[in-house]
């Protein structure tokens, strides 16, 4: 198996960088070389220091969700700078550090992360100072400084831009998601889960500023005999296009589409009455027949029938009862011979069983 093709592009991005702070690591380490003298742990710190960065990429470490396993491998970044700083046996590059930290943290944000793995970072040194050997506090040679110096301002950059880059690409991930969730895949309109959970709110904020709010329900007349007549394909392309339209004849920031089911669509309209609702079904109705849609070299006219509520007709409709009226109105209009409009207002005399 070519362990590349299942390697997460994060993990993959921040070898490189690992590599090169863990050289800097075992540089400086040998630069101090009283320890390198005198201990074993020194050796197995380097052997550490020279395996770490392939172990980070190659075996995620408690979960198989490649970002989750980047955070817990800053936290080994967190424990691996401080036996670093045990075995340089100085606190001069504890202030750099921390130093470093705090202005990666305004940098990127991730405030949660830089708390927990500051905290393991700080514990670790202070549990060995505490019970293992009170650190020395003579600085370490020249050399160690300087070689320890350029590690300590390369690893925590790398550290700052990896928690960046983890950051951006989740915020994306969840704009993607949050997106998706709400669209639907065939028009790009939004869809029924954003009806259901918007519609409430857009209600509420109508009620609260006192303006009406009209609801158009809006069924494509004889869908069904284009897809069973010209397949699925054409039925599909003039979905997207009466999407389109739609929204050509609605206004740009304020009224949204969603797609309730098969060809049936919900346009929602804030502070409009039911006389702007029947204005723009009307602006719908002559966009849909003077544009002709075209597929695979045919083209279809087709028409629609519309039923539309206002949240004021009668006053104070909640949701439900706005889309009940809307449909009933819709009803009306279908029974009325299709390609029309009628409104709630016009129920009372002619109510749909
Ligand atoms: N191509 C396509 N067809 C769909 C989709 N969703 C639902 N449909 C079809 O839409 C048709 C809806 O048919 P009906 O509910 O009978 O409505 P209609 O033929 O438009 O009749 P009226 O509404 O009474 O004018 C069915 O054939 C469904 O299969 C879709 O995503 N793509």
């Amino acid at each position: 198996m070519n362990p590349n093709k299942t390697i997460h592009p994060i993990l993959k991005n921040n070898y490189i960088p690992r590599l090169l702070a863990s050289g800097l690591f075992v540089l400086s380490a040998f630069a101090e070389f009283e320890i390198a003298d005198k201990s074993a742990q020194f050796w197995l710190l380097i052997l550490f220091a020279l395996s770490w960065p392939h172990i980070a990429r190659f075996s995620p470490f408690f979960s198989k969700e490649s970002k989750q396993s980047e955070l817990v491998n800053m936290h080994i970044d967190a424990i691996f700078s401080a036996i670093f700083l045990i075995v340089l046996s100085t606190y001069h590059f504890a202030g750099l550090v921390l130093a470093i930290l705090v202005a990666n943290a305004l940098f990127i944000g991730f405030f949660k992360l830089l708390l927990s793995t500051l905290a393991t970072f700080f514990s670790l040194v202070l549990l060995w100072h505490l019970f293992i050997s009170p650190i020395d506090l003579q600085p370490a040679s020249i050399a160690a400084q300087l070689v320890g110096g350029a590690f300590v301002i390369f690893y925590y950059s790398t550290f700052a831009t990896m928690g960046y880059h983890l950051t951006r690409n989740m915020i994306k991930l969840n704009r993607k998601v949050e997106a998706l969730s709400q669209t639907d895949p065939l028009t790009g309109c939004f869809n029924r889960l954003y009806l259901d959970s918007n519609l409430n709110s857009e209600l509420n904020r109508s009620n609260r500023l006192n303006y009406p709010l009209c609801l158009i329900f809006a069924d494509i007349d004889h869908f069904k005999q284009i897809n069973d007549h010209h397949g699925h394909v054409v039925g599909d392309a003039i979905l997207r296009e009466f999407v389109h339209l739609v929204t050509l004849a609605v206004r740009n920031e304020f009224d949204w589409v969603a797609r309730y089911g098969g060809e049936e669509f919900v346009i929602v309209l804030p502070n409009s009455d039911l006389k702007n609702g029947t204005r723009v079904a009307e602006r719908i109705q002559k966009k849909l027949a003077q544009h002709k849609i075209s597929v695979e070299d045919s083209s279809f006219s087709i028409t629609c029938s519309f039923g539309i509520s206002c949240n004021n007709t009668p006053s104070n409709l909640g949701t439900s009862e706005l889309i009940k009226q809307a449909d009933k109105a819709l009803y009306l209009a279908k029974h009325a011979g299709r390609n029309c409009i009628k409104t709630a207002k016009q129920l009372s005399n002619n109510e749909p069983r």
